[in-house]
């Protein structure tokens, strides 16, 4: 059987600082499948954005292992796209720049194939014909898919989504959702998304883990019960309903 995309073993993540020691993840054990949507929900400081920078190699465990297509996770991976809460864009740079930064990074240079890499993921993502804008012209909403766009210019096969949405107003969120799901039809990743909002991880997600308070470890693994594709009239399901509903009552129970 081919391995997980993401394997977390038996992990532990304690931070010593001056100010004291932090066990903030123990016992952290979960896999996702390839090219599958993993949600994860959980109260303020359980671990969740620590889950992200395991996978992403910017972090090493205390303890256990965290495993990318059945290797241990060592270095900072380039086939690891990452969206922040906040687009963190270079502000003196056109939209197109900003998306090509991945390869300038890499390797000092963008080639022409990059450079319509970027156009058609603009296009994607909806934002044809703002290529030679600055980010400052752009609404948030808008510069929040210039960083799904530079996220994406790697082709990775992993995609990191550390509350992509949150600071992003209701109605925006909402249309983002939409469109991310259209994205991942077209151009199926493996995704790990940390979000506050129950009812985003059910619409969006194939599989949410909702996590305990600190130090984090999985409380439960809930798959959503419905099919692909998914649009705005998903959102109407009883399913989905029925489910946030589920989250909600489990996480204000238990989880805090
Ligand atoms: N580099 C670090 N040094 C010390 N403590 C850290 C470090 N990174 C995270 N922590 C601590 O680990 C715990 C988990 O932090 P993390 O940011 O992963 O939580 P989170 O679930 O993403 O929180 P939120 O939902 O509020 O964004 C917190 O108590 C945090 O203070």
């Amino acid at each position: 059987m081919a391995s997980p995309a993401i394997r977390f073993d038996t992990l532990g993540q304690v931070f010593d600082t001056r100010s004291g020691r932090t066990e903030a993840l123990r016992d952290v054990s979960f896999e996702v499948a390839r090219h599958e949507f993993v949600a994860i929900l959980g109260p303020s400081g359980c671990g969740k954005s620590t889950l992200l920078r395991l996978i992403a190699g910017l972090l090493r465990p205390t303890s256990g292992s965290v495993e990318v297509f059945g290797l241990q996770v060592g270095e900072p991976r380039d086939d690891i796209g990452i969206v922040f809460q906040k687009p963190t864009l270079l502000p003196w740079a056109t939209v197109e720049d900003n998306v090509v930064f991945p390869a300038r990074h890499k390797r000092g240079r963008v080639s022409p194939e990059e450079r319509e890499r970027a156009a058609a993921l603009l296009r994607m993502v909806g934002l044809e014909g703002f290529a030679k804008r600055l980010p400052d012209e752009l609404s948030g909403g808008m510069q929040q898919r210039v960083g799904i766009a530079r996220a994406l210019l790697m082709d990775p096969d992993i995609l990191l989504m550390d509350e992509p949405f949150s600071a992003l107003d209701a109605l925006t969120r909402e249309v983002m959702g939409f469109d991310l799901l259209r994205i991942f039809a077209e151009r199926p990743k493996t995704v790990v998304f940390i979000t506050h909002s129950v009812s985003e991880a059910a619409l969006l997600a194939d599989r949410v883990l909702v996590m305990t308070g600190r130090p984090g470890s999985v409380l439960t693994d809930v798959v959503v019960p419905v099919g692909r594709p998914r649009g705005p009239e998903t959102a109407n399901e009883k399913a989905i309903h029925d489910l946030s509903a589920y989250l909600r009552s489990f996480l204000l129970q238990k989880a805090a």
